[in-house]
Formats: C-alpha cells, sequence, structure tokens
C-alpha cells in the first residue's frame, strides 16, 4: 500500500536519504526542515506516518508529539534522535512515540519501522504507551547512564519500553557493567519510583539465611530469632526488589523463590499465613545460567520465569566508543566532590580504548578517580594513564589468574599457595596459623570499623564480638579506632 510519510529534519541529508529509500518502496514522502510545517501538514489531516527528529530550529519534537497525539491519536510518531540518552528514549516513549531510533539509525531499521507503523495503522491497538503520561521524577538532569555506543542505546530503548510495565527483567554482564545501575534505571523511570528498591545480594549473605533474608522470619523461628524479621519482600512492597547476583542462590532458595513467584504469596520463616509479594522482580547474574542449569546448579523453570525480558550489558572492551564520555563524566563527578578539573587528552583516550578493562565501568570509574587525587598535571595524557593502569591494585576481577568469580577462600588460598611456593627448599617459619589468622583479622576489623565510621560499639555488633574482645583484639593489632567526623 502507497502511503504519505511526513518526514521532518533540519538536516538535508537526512530528509533526502529518507525520501530516496521510502520513495522506492512506492510511498509519497513529504520532507518539512522545521516543526512547525510538520504541525501544519497534521492539522491539514495528512501522512499516515511521521518520522521526525528530536532538536529542530523552531520547537523541540517531544513537546510536539503530545499535540500531535491528542489530534491525531492514530497517526504513528517514529522519532529519531541524535542526542541517544536515555532520557530522550524514554521520553519519545513516554509521549507516545510509536518507536525510538537512535542516530546515525540503520535505513533497514527504520523501514521495518515504518512498515510496521503502517500495519498498525490498518489494524489499530498498537502499543504507543497510552495515556501519554509525564513522569515529573524522569527529568533528572543527570543522565542515569552514560555512553552512546549502539549497543547501550539498544539497551536504552528497551529500557524506555519497560518504562509502563512491571515485567520481570533479568540483566546479564560481567561484573562492573553496570547492572544495578540499569536495574534502577527501570525502578526511578518506571511507574513504582515513588516506592522503594531494595537490592538483595545472594553472593553476599550466607546460604542458610538467603530465605529469611528475602522472606522474613517469626519471632522464634530459629535460635537467635527473638523477634519477627521483616523480610525484603516485604520491604520491597509496592518497589521493585533487585535480586542480585542470582545464579549465586542456593538451589533451595530458588525452589522456594519459584514458589512465591507463582503464586504471588510468601511466608515468612516459621510462619503460615501467605503475604501477597507486591514487588516488581529485577535479577541479574555475571554467570551462564544456561550452562548452570545443564550442570544442576540453577533450576530452569526459574530462569524462565526471570528471563521475561532479557537485558545483556556488554563489557566495555566491547563499546570503546562510551570510554571518553564515561572517563568525562567520572572526572567531573571528581571535580563536583571538589578535587581539581581536569581534562583528557586525546591520546589518553586512545590508550584507555585500547585496554581492556577487566573490571569494565567499575575500574575505569576507580581509575579516574585515583587520577583525579594522585595526579596534579590538570592535562591527563597517554603517559599518566599509563603509570595510573601499572599502579594499580590489582582487584580480584583485574587479576589475570583470578577472574571475577574468585571466591574470598580461593583468592585465600591463592596467596597461601604462594607464600608456600616462596620456600621451595623448606617450611615457612612456624606460628603460621596465628600468623595468617591475623592477617585476615586486620583488615576485617579495619573496614568493618570503617564501614561503622569509627563506631566500635557497632562494629562489634556487625561483626557479633563481644565489645571487650573487640577492644582487645584492636589494641593488639594495633589498629587505631579513629571516629570520623561524618
Ligand atoms: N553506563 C554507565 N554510566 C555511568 N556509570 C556507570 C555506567 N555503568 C556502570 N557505571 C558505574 O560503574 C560502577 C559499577 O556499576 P554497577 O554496580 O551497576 O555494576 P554491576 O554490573 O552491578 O557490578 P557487579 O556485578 O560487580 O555488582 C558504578 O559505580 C556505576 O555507577
Amino acid at each position: 500500500m502507497a502511503a504519505t510519510i511526513l518526514v521532518a529534519d533540519d538536516d538535508r541529508a537526512i530528509r533526502v536519504v529518507l525520501s530516496q529509500a521510502l520513495g522506492q518502496l512506492g510511498h509519497n514522502v513529504r520532507a518539512a526542515s522545521d516543526a512547525s510545517t510538520l504541525w501544519q501538514w497534521v492539522r491539514e489531516g495528512e501522512g499516515d506516518v511521521v518520522i521526525t527528529d528530536v532538536v529542530m530550529p523552531d520547537e523541540n519534537a517531544l513537546d510536539l508529539i503530545p499535540r500531535i497525539r491528542e489530534r491525531r491519536p492514530n497517526l504513528p510518531i517514529i522519532v529519531m534522535s541524535a542526542q541517544n540518552t536515555l532520557v530522550t528514549a524514554i521520553r519519545a516513549t513516554e509521549r507516545g512515540a510509536f518507536e525510538y531510533l537512535a542516530k546515525p539509525f540503520d535505513l533497514t531499521n527504520l523501514v521495518g519501522a515504518v512498515e510496521r507503523a503502517l500495519a498498525e495503522v490498518k489494524e489499530p491497538g498498537h502499543a504507543a504507551p497510552a495515556p501519554p503520561e509525564d513522569h515529573p521524577a524522569s527529568s533528572p538532569d543527570a543522565l542515569p547512564l552514560i555512553g552512546r555506543s549502539p549497543a547501550m542505546q539498544e539497551i536504552y530503548r528497551v529500557i524506555a519500553r519497560l518504562v509502563n510495565t512491571d515485567m520481570t527483567v533479568l540483566i546479564h554482564g560481567e561484573s562492573g557493567t553496570g547492572k544495578e545501575l540499569v536495574a534502577r534505571a527501570l525502578h526511578d523511570f518506571g511507574r513504582r519510583r515513588d516506592k522503594p528498591f531494595v537490592a538483595v545480594n545472594m553472593a553476599a549473605i550466607p546460604r542458610e539465611l538467603i530465605e529469611s533474608e528475602l522472606f522474613g522470619h517469626e519471632k522464634g523461628a530459629f535460635t537467635g530469632a527473638v523477634n519477627r524479621g521483616i523480610g525484603r519482600f516485604e520491604q520491597a512492597a509496592g518497589g521493585t526488589l533487585f535480586l542480585d547476583e542470582i545464579g549465586d542462590m542456593p538451589i533451595e532458595a530458588q525452589t522456594r523463590l519459584l514458589r512465591v513467584l507463582q503464586s504471588g504469596e510468601f511466608s515468612p520463616v516459621g510462619g503460615r499465613q501467605g503475604i501477597r509479594a507486591d514487588v516488581r522482580i529485577i535479577a541479574a547474574t555475571h554467570r551462564d545460567l544456561r550452562l548452570m542449569i545443564q550442570q544442576g546448579g540453577f533450576r530452569e523453570d526459574l530462569f524462565y520465569r526471570l528471563n521475561v525480558v532479557p537485558i545483556r550489558l556488554p563489557p566495555l572492551r566491547q563499546r570503546p566508543e562510551d570510554i571518553a564520555d564515561l572517563a568525562r563524566h567520572f572526572l567531573a563527578l571528581a571535580q563536583r566532590d571538589g578535587l581539581m578539573p581536569k581534562t583528557l587528552d586525546p591520546s589518553a583516550i586512545e590508550r584507555m580504548k585500547t585496554y581492556s578493562w577487566p573490571g569494565n565501568v567499575r575500574e575505569l570509574e576507580n581509575l579516574m578517580r585515583r587520577m583525579a587525587v594522585l595526579y596534579s598535571e590538570s592535562v591527563i595524557d597517554r603517559r599518566i594513564v599509563n603509570t595510573a593502569l601499572a599502579e594499580q591494585e590489582p582487584s580480584p576481577a583485574v587479576r589475570p589468574n583470578g577472574g571475577g568469580d574468585e571466591t574470598l577462600s580461593q583468592s585465600v588460598e591463592r596467596h597461601l599457595d604462594g607464600y608456600f611456593k616462596a620456600h621451595p627448599h623448606g617450611l615457612p617459619a612456624s606460628g603460621l596459623y596465628d600468623r595468617i589468622l591475623r592477617e585476615v583479622e586486620r583488615p576485617l576489623l579495619a573496614l568493618s570499623l570503617q564501614a561503622t565510621r569509627g563506631n566500635q560499639i557497632r562494629a562489634a555488633e556487625l561483626l557479633g564480638l563481644n565489645r571487650n574482645t573487640l577492644r582487645k583484639k584492636l589494641r593488639e593489632l594495633d589498629l587505631q579506632p579513629s571516629r570520623s567526623t561524618k
């Protein structure tokens, strides 16, 4: 069917390309260079589909969309934008765009979108989120996610599509790729944004405590359960529950979670009555769950329950185009925190593009922060990047033989192995047991104090130690408990 397509873009090249491509398919194309001409055509009842750029000389098309939707509710609008941010994608979708395409776009995708839009006109009922609802919360000036690579654009498009739904999402990506940030964006821009976002990391909770952590427990449910405990499901009521590192969930807890997802109800440990589970679930993992299913480590039925909408976050090394934007963003954050302003020399960006970033965006973030703190030069060049990369404290994800999956005990084992190997012709000095335990005790106590801002009572509670015992150990290890002012 030959249709009339209205195109609005102030870039002449785009108007020409679209007119040719759509003209060849037999459509009539009318192209305008500003928003007011487009609006005039729409008012005159012209056109079967609109394709519009966002930023035009006279008006931002995002402001025009609601008017078009009001006047011609059945006229599909395809938005193309070179702004390429999550916020643009979400705004366009929210205001009722039929499709959002980031520039530069693939012509085949555009033609596909036009065809779907025309099919939609013939058979209405399409999915432009209606009614176009404007979210006050969805206009943070700060962008939640940085990066304009095609891979990130695709992720923004998916997030925008999910904004008005409660669909379960499973995010997959290496450590540090931004899984939690995506989960937060889904919550912050979604309809549950006024309710809590609760994150639980399955890898960080002892196996035997996972169920009570998630579902809560009744008083007396187990030794130590002196009071009723509220679980994360209840805490997140009305909001979003982010199950991080879902691949680390023990199989029994998986069974229980599956039952909750199937029935929509949960019971606290030691309790009977079912409580309605009003949470949106977003899960994330860096593991290959399909492989785990084959090996019997993950329940297939749970996987399908969670994998309703899969999102794959690519590692940073596969989207080097994002590195410059991200690096500048982190430098700007450091500057906001009172550090000296710094700029990046092109040679620094080139160098960073060839590095492999095993710790992904988190590693880049740490590197930029370190450079902001430790280097006095105001322009960062290749040499500084090289030096900073070389002195990098190897994090588990950065170590060549460590990989992101290394557990604490594996890493200790690796260290001890190195220690024994350092004495090839004999044994280390005796008294090893106490020496090694102290090695572990020291960072554990220091970090606990740091986490409780030097509050010894809270640190003792956190550690499950008697206060006097903690004080004694701090003295023995010569750790100065300094209380930070804030
Ligand atoms: N696209 C992005 N834009 C801005 N900051 C980002 C982006 N991706 C990641 N970050 C930052 O990098 C750090 C790591 O991100 P995040 O914690 O979301 O990763 P993750 O994949 O959940 O990691 P892990 O699997 O280790 O928990 C955070 O400080 C986050 O703010």
